[in-house]
């Protein structure tokens, strides 16, 4: 491991050699335990005191500098999934790929702040980066205690407009998904991404509930609440500045065609990404900062 932090940790707060050798840090204190990969800024953990584990992380992962993190919180940015243009890859953009600069961290009454930044010249040379010529400073802040919030500011220090896709592509541990309902949508219009689906615009009608490959992106700009009867508990997914929350499950077929996930754990979660993608991609004037945020908050049911 060749990581360099200049920043000092917190007691609550150790570097790590993590899977695959990758630098992680470790949080550890009494309102919850926690893990953050330098790789793509990686939240991989997130256990608040007196509840099983919120974050939910693919047995079958890899973790390595090229590939991503399956599971936990993936940064997409500064596309999502194929992104708006013909040819656009990484898929989900090049964020989660990178190694990000650790540029603070602190412990408030046991609320960790990990703060991280990743800007245009982190990137320069790595996959995806030469397709996209903008100027841009990123900072992600992680605060992690009995709730989880993360931040994620793009600064535009150049001298042109532009425009990005950006989610926080949350993997949320449920016992049984088939069980589960997310409340919060109803009546929000959605993008069905699903390979049976459309694509159409459609709009819900009650709960969100599973029974199949489940891929959308809904117009939505308030909180979501995952409601999980097997575990006995809920998982409300507020946020700021977002106006899109896509909901995703791979279900049987894709869980089996993806490398990096075990065929049999499809059930056992469902992603609840706080977004702005598609045409409501975010505008950034030259200087300005825009900032999306996502706070996690379990609850027993
Ligand atoms: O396999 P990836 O690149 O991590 O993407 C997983 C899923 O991420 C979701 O956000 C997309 O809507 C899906 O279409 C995609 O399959």
């Amino acid at each position: 491991m060749t990581t360099a932090i200049t920043v000092d940790l917190p007691p609550s707060v150790a570097l790590v050699e993590a899977s695959g050798g990758l630098p992680a840090l470790r949080i550890s204190t009494p309102l919850a335990e926690g893990e953050v990969y330098l790789h793509g800024a990686h939240v991989t953990g997130w256990v608040p005191a007196g509840h099983d584990p919120v974050v939910w992380m693919s047995k079958a992962s890899r973790f390595a500098p090229t590939e991503p993190i399956r599971g936990g919180v993936p940064i997409c940015f500064p596309w999502f999934g194929p992104g708006r243009e013909p040819g656009m890859s990484p898929a989900h953009g090049f964020a989660r790929l990178a190694d990000w600069r650790l540029v603070g961290a602190s412990d408030d009454d046991s609320v960790v702040t990990l703060t991280f930044r990743l800007g245009h010249e982190d990137v320069e040379g790595s996959a995806g980066a030469e397709k996209w010529a903008h100027p841009f400073e990123a900072t992600y802040t992680v605060v992690m205690g009995s709730e989880l919030t993360v931040y994620l500011a793009v600064r535009n220090p150049g001298d042109e407009e532009y425009s990005y896709e950006e989610a926080l592509h949350t993997y949320l541990h449920v016992q049984d998904v088939t069980a589960v309902t997310v409340e919060g949508l109803d009546g929000a219009r959605y993008l069905d991404k699903a390979p049976d689906g459309g694509p159409y615009l459609k709009t819900q009608s009650g709960p969100v509930t599973f029974t199949g490959e489940t891929d959308r992106v809904y117009h939505s700009s308030g909180s979501a609440v995952v409601v999980d009867p097997a575990r006995a508990r809920t998982i409300t997914v507020s946020k700021e500045s977002s106006a899109d929350t896509v909901v995703w499950n791979p279900w049987t077929a894709k869980a089996a065609a993806m490398p990096d996930y075990d065929d049999a754990e499809w059930p056992t979660m469902v992603c609840v990404e706080t977004a702005n993608a598609l045409d409501n991609a975010v505008v950034l004037a030259p200087g300005a900062t825009h900032t999306m945020s996502a706070t996690y908050a379990v609850s027993h049911a």
